[in-house]
């Protein structure tokens, strides 16, 4: 196994606010890495600096041993907007708010990415739009406008759009917990089945540990900006080795 993302010392501040100090991770290709830990710990950071959404201070992020930040040729300033573009298109991101354009239909939000950015004639992204909306159970609704959607459906259309731009990594921020209860499951059974069907390297953040423990490969309990302790599903959640990762399970079986 090859590492696919690497997080190398990196040091994240907002303002004066420290959020990250030295701090390090990798993530194998194809692995499933589910993030946990209390609010704040710095888990969307993780994705959010990975999505280049969130500059570093200090350290370097590397994807397939290629650095994020620091452009090749030009490792004394920040990366260009256009080299930081190339190196996003091999990253997928579904947000705990969906955000759809709301004046496209579900096909056209999926379609526009690759249209516009891979520049795939248009036969092509649409036979593949509707190929993956089929996949993520939206096929009778691929004219629907996000208004006509139900949360739900929204987040599949997140998926099937961040899927149509062929990632290799595909980041998940919380996404379920906007959601009404009765369509948790629906979002939930898509990203497990692309988990257990596709070579896509991972990163998934939740609170929802049931969850966490189906899809996870390996689970990450975050604290603080550190990663306190990880492990598979069982030992992490069955068998926790350290305090913190105890009390914070047992808050969540508490309510
Ligand atoms: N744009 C910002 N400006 C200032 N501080 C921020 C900003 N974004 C996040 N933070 C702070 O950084 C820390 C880590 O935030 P982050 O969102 O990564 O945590 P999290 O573990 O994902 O939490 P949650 O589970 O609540 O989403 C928090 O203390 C947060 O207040």
């Amino acid at each position: 196994m090859s590492e696919q993302v690497v997080f190398d010392s990196i040091t994240k501040r907002y303002g004066e606010t420290c959020i990250f100090e030295d701090f390090s991770f990798a993530a194998q290709k194809g692995e499933k890495v589910v993030l946990i830990g209390s609010s704040g710990s710095g888990k969307s950071t993780i994705l959010r600096i990975l999505m280049t959404l969130e500059e570093i201070q200090g350290g370097e992020v590397y994807v397939d041993g290629e650095p994020l930040w620091h452009e090749p040729g030009k490792p004394d300033k920040r990366a260009s907007e256009a080299y930081l573009r190339q190196m996003r298109t091999r990253i997928g991101m579904v947000f705990q708010q969906f955000n759809l354009f709301p004046h496209m239909t579900a096909l056209r939000n999926v379609i526009e990415a690759p249209l516009r950015v891979l520049k795939v004639p248009r036969k092509d992204a649409e036979a593949r739009g509707r190929e993956l909306l089929e996949r993520v159970g939206l096929g009778d609704r691929m004219d629907n406008f996000p208004a006509q959607l139900s949360g739900g459906q929204q987040q599949r259309v997140a998926i099937a759009r961040a899927l149509a731009m062929r990632p290799e990594i595909l980041l998940f921020d919380e996404p379920t917990s906007a959601l009404d209860p009765e369509m948790v499951g629906e979002v939930q059974n898509v990203i497990r089945e692309l988990a257990e069907e596709s070579e896509l390297t991972m990163l998934i953040v939740t609170h929802e540990m049931r969850f966490a423990r189906e899809i996870a490969d390996r689970v990450c309990f975050l604290d603080k900006g550190q990663i306190i302790e990880e492990g598979s599903p069982a030992e992490v959640m069955g068998n926790p080795k350290k305090e913190r990762t105890q009390a914070f399970l047992q808050s969540l079986h508490g309510g």
